[in-house]
């Protein structure tokens, strides 16, 4: 398994089977402002609420290859496992993202517990072993990055397109760039306001 992080924007992302399984993976989808279709001759009725505020597309049917092939990820949560494997064959012939939720080989894709603290995201991978364990770790790394880390990685990330846009070296960027990575800017914000004066003095805005 290789992590990697993947813009969806725009990109079809289907579950087939409507049950609590798939419940959940709706729920973790919409965290993330994505808005999936799922295909299930019957829905959970937590999904048949969400479908009532549009935040998902049902379609009620069994899954076939024609629902999921224009797809650029499919999750398999249905409790047929002959149309699971089927499914997960397929996608994967053609390229496709597929996650296989109980036997994971047949898929080529899995997904992480995830921590999210703006544009800080910690994700915790078991590889199968143990999700249990994965959700427990993410919830212990809960506490020693909090909330303070939201402000802290705007201020990052704005510091960062700075340096990239107004200096041309690249020792000189390193310097910078670790500089502010400096944990005395997540401890103390007040300090933050220092450090961009001291930046945009060294280095004026054109
Ligand atoms: C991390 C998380 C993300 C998410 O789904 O959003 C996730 N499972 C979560 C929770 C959870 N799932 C299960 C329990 C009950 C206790 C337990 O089994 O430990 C709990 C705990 C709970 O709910 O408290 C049952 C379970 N899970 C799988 C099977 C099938 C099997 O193993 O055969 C069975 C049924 C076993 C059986 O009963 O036979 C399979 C998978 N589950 C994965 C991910 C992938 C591996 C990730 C990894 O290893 O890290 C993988 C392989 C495929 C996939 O679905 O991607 C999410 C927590 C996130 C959060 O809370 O934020
Ligand atoms: N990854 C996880 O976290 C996790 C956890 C528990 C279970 N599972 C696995 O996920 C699967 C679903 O679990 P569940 O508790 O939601 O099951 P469930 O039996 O409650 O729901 C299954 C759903 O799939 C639908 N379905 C059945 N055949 C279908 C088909 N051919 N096409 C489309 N939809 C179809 C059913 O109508 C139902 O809505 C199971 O295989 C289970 O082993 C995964």
């Amino acid at each position: 398994m290789f992590p990697v992080m993947i813009d969806v924007t725009n990109q079809k992302i289907v579950i087939a089977g409507g049950g609590p399984i798939a419940f959940h993976k709706v729920e973790n989808l919409l965290r993330f402002g994505i808005c999936a279709h799922i295909i299930s001759p019957d829905f959970h009725p937590e999904i048949e609420k969400l479908a009532a505020e549009q935040k998902v597309i049902l379609h009620r049917k069994k899954v076939e290859w024609d629902d999921v092939k224009d797809a650029f990820l499919i999750m398999l949560v249905t409790d047929d496992s002959e149309a699971n494997e089927r499914i997960a064959g397929l996608a994967k012939e053609h390229g496709k993202l597929v996650v296989h939720a109980e036997q994971t080989h047949l898929g080529n894709a899995q997904i992480p517990a995830v921590l999210i603290r703006g544009k800080l995201m910690i994700s915790v991978s078991t590889g199968g072993a143990s999700p249990t364990l994965s959700k427990e770790i993410r919830d212990q790394l809960e506490d020693q990055f909090d909330e303070r880390y939201e402000d802290y990685l705007d201020f990052l990330y704005d510091t960062r397109q700075y340096i990239k846009k107004y200096i041309d070296s690249r020792p000189e960027r390193r310097k910078w760039l670790k500089k502010a990575a400096n944990s005395l800017y997540l401890d103390h914000p007040e300090e933050r306001e220092r450090f961009t004066a001291e930046l945009t003095s060294a280095y004026p805005a054109l």
